[in-house]
């Protein structure tokens, strides 16, 4: 990624998904290696434009990004400098500004995505041209790409011995922040004719979304969020997987926007573990489950959508499954297909708990990971429907939407994925209702219509007598729907259609 191995006095910090000041490699080196650093972002319409075409211009992510960022600039005009923001083609604006600046080299944190490589080699050439250096650095993984690797020196596809051999090779070392010397005088003021206003959410075509109100944003919010969750992180393997607690860190959109470091999250998971916690222990899991899809993803590119198609950073349209023998199932499709998929984007089938989960996501554009299983399993193999269909609902709705974790989530329900579910376990979406949501307090949350339902029935309101309906007030079909498919049904159909890949997968 270097076009040349210089760094020189003068340097460009051109965030993406690490937007933070703290620990955080790129800034590090370029204030260790310049006199003068600035620091810009911009408003990529590669990405934008894509969200507006599919009329997503109340879209979250945006209005996250857009407040973490008026707290980032403050931060920075606060030691001499500031933020430059910028609403275009990144292509285009990062060597431009960089040739604006004078600078020698510009400083990026890596990124794994097919489409963002391909970005950055872009970049990288038209730097090249104009002898300015491009530096990319390892930051939002504990492990990249091949750095675990199997005894054999293969690439791992199978999550366990992954995490044995990552917990093996990690080294204090690996979790030491990368400070930044924030009073080191180096952070450069913005030329006058370079420090225009931060274009408004309007200018560029999108809407507020009050996320702030019900989300912390920016590096303060991560803080917040990380803070509270030391209280309660020894409980997580007890709480985690039941949706009406706060059990989960809720720290996901902010590791995927970098608002804050990886490496602070797994040395105090770490730590913990070390000193005996099974919360932390579990939760440190899933942070190598995070590193584990970037792996995945960094290896088999072709999991991803061809970058010379137009979908770009967020598109998830056509693309392989891991196991290719799946991609000969044949899905429902036509208007059949259409209606059942528009139920579940709506929260609308008649199962409580996959509904109630649907009204979350749509709500405030979170989903607890137990429920992201139960709906993605739900959409699969209840209704039939190609699991890339809901894999691009997730895309466009989840704050915390990251194409290697949500690919390798999506993959792991379908059972085409490198370490998923067997093709016949199938979740039975009342049992999992009545396991993790036991008096129904999260249905009764998002669906409130239901809330005078017994805990007995409001896993499954169409078995309750016409008296209880009654004295609950429901009538199905009207104030809440009946159920779409028969699940026991449907789970002999979804046999019938995994057959095709039966064998392979004993
Ligand atoms: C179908 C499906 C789609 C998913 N899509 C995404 C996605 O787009 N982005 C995303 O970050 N996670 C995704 N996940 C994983 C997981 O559901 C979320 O990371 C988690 O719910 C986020 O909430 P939290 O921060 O409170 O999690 P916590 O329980 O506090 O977990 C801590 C952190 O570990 C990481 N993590 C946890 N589980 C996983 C996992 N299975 N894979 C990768 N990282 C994990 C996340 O960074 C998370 O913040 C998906 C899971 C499924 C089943």
């Amino acid at each position: 990624m270097t076009a040349r191995n210089s760094t020189g006095s003068r340097g460009l910090v051109w965030l993406r998904r690490d937007l933070r000041v703290h620990d955080h490699h790129a800034l590090r080196m370029a204030v260790k290696a310049c006199q003068e650093v600035w620091v810009a972002f911009v408003f990529d319409t590669d990405i934008l434009s894509y969200l507006l075409e599919r009329d997503l211009n109340k879209d979250r992510r945006v209005d996250f990004i857009w407040q973490s960022l008026q707290e980032l600039d403050a931060e920075l005009r606060a030691k001499g400098g500031g933020l430059i923001v910028r609403h275009g083609k990144a292509v285009e604006i990062i060597p431009q500004l960089a040739k604006e600046l004078g600078v020698q080299a510009v400083f990026t944190n890596k990124d794994y995505e097919p489409a963002a490589i391909e970005r950055d080699r872009i970049v990288s050439l038209a730097l090249e041209s104009s002898e300015i250096a491009f530096h990319g650095y390892k930051d939002q993984v504990i492990f990249e790409h091949q750095e675990v690797l199997t005894g054999q020196g293969g690439v791992f596809s199978v999550f366990t011995p992954y995490k044995n051999a990552w917990l093996k090779k990690l080294q204090a070392t690996d979790l030491d922040a990368h400070a930044v010397n924030l009073d080191s005088g180096r952070f450069a003021s913005i030329p006058k004719s370079l420090d225009l206003p931060m274009p408004s959410l309007s200018s560029m075509g999108f809407e507020s979304t009050g996320i702030q109100s019900y989300l912390p944003t920016g590096m303060s919010g991560a803080s917040q969020l990380f803070e509270e969750f030391a209280g309660r992180i020894d409980h997580y393997h007890a709480t985690r997987d039941y949706p009406s607690v706060k059990g989960p860190s809720y720290l996901s959109v902010h590791s995927r926007f970098g608002t804050i470091s990886i490496r602070a999250l797994v040395r105090e998971a770490h730590q913990r573990m070390l000193a005996g916690s099974m919360g932390a222990t579990i939760w440190l899991s899933e942070l190598i489950w995070r590193d584990f899809y970037f792996m995945i993803l960094s290896n088999h590119p072709r999991l991803a959508p061809s970058v010379s198609k137009k979908t770009l950073l967020h598109g998830t349209a056509g693309h392989e499954s891991f196991k290719p023998d799946y991609d000969k199932i044949v899905w429902e499709s036509g208007p059949k297909a259409q209606k059942l998929f528009k139920a579940w984007c709506e929260g609308k089938t008649g199962y409580p708990l996959v509904d109630a989960a649907m009204h979350q996501l749509n709500q405030s554009g979170y989903m607890h990971n137990r429920l992201r299983m139960v709906v993605a399993c739900f959409l699969i193999k209840d209704l039939g429907i190609d699991w890339r269909w809901g894999e691009q609902y997730f895309a466009d709705h989840l704050n915390d939407f990251d194409f290697a974790a949500n690919n390798g989530g999506w993959q792991w329900a379908s059972s085409s994925g490198c370490d998923a579910q067997p093709y016949f376990r199938i979740f039975n979406p009342i049992t999992q209702s009545e396991k993790f949501d036991a008096e129904g307090k999260f249905i009764k949350k998002y669906l409130p219509q239901l809330s005078k339902l017994s805990k007995k029935t409001i896993h499954a309101p169409w078995l309750a007598g016409d008296i209880e309906l009654e004295i609950a007030g429901i009538r199905l079909g009207r104030d809440y729907p009946l159920p779409i498919v028969q699940h026991d049904e449907a789970r002999k159909n979804t046999l019938i259609r995994y057959s095709v890949v039966k064998k392979e997968s004993l």
